[in-house]
């Protein structure tokens, strides 16, 4: 029993006073809802008829009722999360959007709003005009509970002091199973989580934390909150959020919807380059000097090496008469392109017109016509633009190269690489070399920095290379018997790779705009335009990007608002960073702020006091977060040979099991919980994002450490920690990724001697609670 204002009024009677509000809460939703339906179909109904003006305005009016219509849609679960009773604003309900009744009085405030800001950062000690903070739990439209933080102390009474728990609606979220999804915070965001979300819009803001401290969520939340708050900007300019892997974007996918926010595009680097799929996974060190901040200038030497001039003159037979194209008139011609500063294709134009300038100079002189003036000179060019001779030189002198073609150029030969990776050693230049194949995630910054040399192609050209591939994919399949399969292979290869099919898809994509189709929105145009400059980019697990992603990174948000998420201590890629001042200072020295989060709400103490001591070997001066639960279930340890069986165990607990294995032993392990347990998804790495959320959906999956960044279980196995720990020169870092997935329960696994941190783990069967 709660004694407030003199009365005495039990919780349920609270509770039902509650439910009163909620349900004419939802009522005006379900009415909303109906109304914004019905102002869809009239403007629908109205046909495609009239000017394209009448068109665009119906178009815009459809497109807004169908957004308005999603986002009453979203907040179905949880509308209404929480109540203020505030001094002066009197009783505000707070829940995901803003309602109001016909006569705009407010029933329901946006948690985003600034009135809605003391619900989560009102304290006793700085109580911001609030007394009360209530906290609604619902399920459904029906209120299931209800608790207070009395924030004016002087109002409490002793039996307030010993029943009322602001906490528990926090521990009661922390606790619920997972689902294999994140799920949004809204009623439950902390104070120094909401000092993130809240946050400036302008400049780079990092937010350093520790495993499970809500980095993620806090980030998709500050994506809502700034949307909210600068609508206009945002939806225009549209805001980008880069994740490490595409399971992982399964994961957070439905958090920013829930939210009523669908505008937003969720990549990883690696599909950060319109019309590329990286799907191969690259070696450790290839991965690590591909993302060397080098490669900016190896790429530069590449596109210079496709300008050299040759030693030797050409010489050129056009009609009866032979040309020359001699160094002089190549050094100027080039050089002329070069002070153009146009990227590559389009200083191609510069350069071909000086040196048809010279040729026809040259022509001139030799049929003995004197002096030319200017019209007869672009005369003269032009024939000879035309003649095959000519064209095949300048293309062999400065061609048109798409991004693709540099590259796999580039890695094709090993001239190439010498002249281009001059400043790499031998052995460096050796992991280079490849012929042909798939694309990988490393090679996606460096095909963006290739396409910022290069520049686009005119849109005629295209055809006519298109038509080009077409022709030697013909001519390939004219080959004798025996080469024939080889020949077509690789034609069908070169036009893959040379990109010439998302040129098609770019027309398709322009076709739509121009034709009135489905009107594309903000996150679609600029998932398709590599050139897209986003309002705002977060990076999540930003840990783990290499030199070279980062600067395509920063040319997609030439603003600098970014807010960039991640925790140092849990860097697994080589190429990935040591501190924020080494990432940031190239760009915005001095211009950067910091926020942390301490306090780790997926792992219980238990499981972090062993995860600590495993951060202590990465670098002793790391604090690790401190834990909001305990839950008395320690970590345990057994025998390799019994991980089918403990696997079994763990599913029949209940919860989502996740198996994290040392990445070469993926294969084996993965068959073998999969012949243990029926539905087991194995998770390979480059897997797409459909194998993802199988994954995410699974009762067992089993992964590496490079696709478990970011994700949570309710139970978790590592197996042979120690090989997890030396697999790469970052290995200790994975193990303690992999040590702080769980939200419930931990284990490990091993033949192999525990690494030091975990040795004198009570084996399975001495865990009382785990007991097999
Ligand atoms: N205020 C909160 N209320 C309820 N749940 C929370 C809150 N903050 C964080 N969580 C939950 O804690 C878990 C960890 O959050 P999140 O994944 O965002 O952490 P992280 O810092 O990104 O972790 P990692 O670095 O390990 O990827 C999630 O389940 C998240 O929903």
């Amino acid at each position: 029993m709660n004694h407030i204002n003199g009365q005495t009024v039990t919780r349920q009677t609270e509770r039902t006073r509650e439910q009163a509000y909620v349900t004419r809460l939802y009522d005006r939703l379900d009415e909303l809802r109906e109304r914004t339906q019905r102002q869809l179909k009239e403007v629908l109904a109205s046909g495609a008829v009239g000017t394209m003006q009448n068109r665009s305005e119906r178009d815009t009016f459809a497109e807004m009722y169908a957004l308005r219509l999603a986002r009453l849609w979203a907040v179905e679960r949880g509308l209404a999360f929480g109540r203020l009773d505030h001094v002066e604003e009197g009783r505000l309900y707070i829940g995901k959007l803003g309602v109001t009744d016909d006569d705009q009085r407010r029933l329901l405030i946006d948690w985003r709003a600034p009135v809605a800001q003391p619900f989560y950062r009102a304290t006793p000690a700085a109580p911001m005009g609030v007394t009360r903070r209530r906290h609604l739990q619902t399920k459904g439209r029906t209120v299931v509970g209800v608790d207070d933080d009395l924030l004016d102390l002087d109002s409490l009474t002793d039996d307030d002091r010993a029943t009322l728990n602001g906490e528990a609606a926090l521990l009661a979220a922390l606790d619920e199973r997972r689902t294999g999804r994140m799920r949004d915070i809204v009623a439950t965001i902390q104070s120094e989580q909401d000092r993130v979300i809240r946050g400036d819009l302008n400049g780079v803001l990092v937010v350093q934390g520790g495993p499970g401290t809500g980095k993620t969520v806090v980030a998709l939340h500050r994506a809502a909150y700034l949307l909210y708050t600068h609508r206009e900007r945002l939806e225009r300019r549209g805001v980008l959020i880069l994740g490490p892997n595409l399971t992982f974007l399964r994961y957070i996918e439905q958090v920013l919807p829930s939210l009523g926010e669908n505008d937003v595009l969720l990549s990883t680097v690696g599909e950060l380059y319109p019309g590329v799929t990286a799907t191969a996974r690259e070696r450790p060190e290839v991965a690590a000097l591909k993302g060397d901040a080098r490669m900016a200038t190896v790429i530069a030497k590449a596109v210079r090496d496709r300008q050299r001039v040759p030693r030797k003159p050409i010489e050129l037979t056009v009609g009866r008469l032979t040309l020359t194209i001699d160094r002089a008139m190549l050094d100027a011609a080039r050089n002329k392109a070069a002070r153009s500063r146009r990227p590559h294709n389009q200083a191609r134009a510069v350069f071909v017109r000086s040196l048809l300038n010279a040729l026809a100079r040259q022509q001139a002189r030799k049929i003995g016509k004197g002096l030319i003036d200017e019209d007869d000179l672009a005369d003269m060019r032009e024939e000879l633009r035309t003649e095959p001779v000519v064209k095949s030189a300048l293309n062999r002198l400065w061609p048109y190269l798409t991004p693709q073609r540099l590259l796999l150029g580039l890695y094709g030969s090993p001239e190439r690489l010498e002249y281009a990776a001059s400043s790499l050693t031998p052995g460096e230049r050796a992991l280079l070399r490849r012929d042909g194949g798939t694309w990988t995630e490393p090679d996606v910054p460096l095909l963006d920095e290739a396409a910022e040399l290069l520049g686009d192609i005119d849109e005629q050209v295209l055809r006519a290379s298109a038509m080009q591939a077409e022709e030697e994919l013909a001519a390939a399949r004219q080959a004798e018997e025996s080469e024939r399969e080889a020949e077509l292979a690789y034609a069908r290869e070169v036009l893959e790779l040379t990109g010439l099919s998302d040129v098609m898809e770019a027309e398709r994509l322009a076709e739509r705009q121009r034709g009135g189709g489905p009107h594309l929105t903000t996150a679609e145009r600029a998932a398709a335009d590599r050139t897209w400059a986003y309002g705002h980019v977060i990076v999540d697990e930003a840990q783990e990007l290499s030199p070279m992603a980062w600067r395509a990174v920063m040319r997609r948000c030439p603003t600098r608002s970014m807010t960039i998420v991640g925790d140092i201590a849990q860097t697994g890629s080589a190429a990935g960073a040591r501190s924020w001042a080494e990432v940031l200072d190239p760009y915005v020295a001095g211009r950067w702020r910091q926020e942390r989060l301490s306090v780790n709400y997926r792992t219980p103490v238990e499981l972090m006091a062993l995860a600590a001591r495993v951060l202590a070997t990465v670098d002793p001066a790391l604090e690790a977060p401190a834990s909001v639960r305990e839950l008395g279930v320690q970590p345990w340890s057994a025998p390799l040979a019994a991980l089918a069986e403990l696997v079994r165990a763990e599913v029949g607990e209940g919860g989502k099991v996740a198996v994290v294995v040392p990445d070469r032993l993926l294969g084996p392990l993965g068959d073998e919980v999969s012949a243990a347990v029926a539905g087991t998804v194995v998770v390979t790495p480059g897997a797409g994002r459909a194998k993802g959320a199988e994954a995410l959906d699974a009762p067992v999956a089993v992964m590496g450490v490079t696709d478990a960044k970011g994700l949570e279980f309710d139970s978790v196995i590592v197996a042979e920690p120690d090989l997890i720990a030396s697999q790469s020169p970052r290995g200790p870092s994975d193990l303690y990724v992999a040590l702080t997935r769980a939200t419930q329960r931990l284990g490990v696994v091993h033949e192999r001697p525990l690494p030091e941190p975990l040795r004198g783990l009570p084996s399975r069967s001495q865990t009382p609670a785990n007991g097999l």
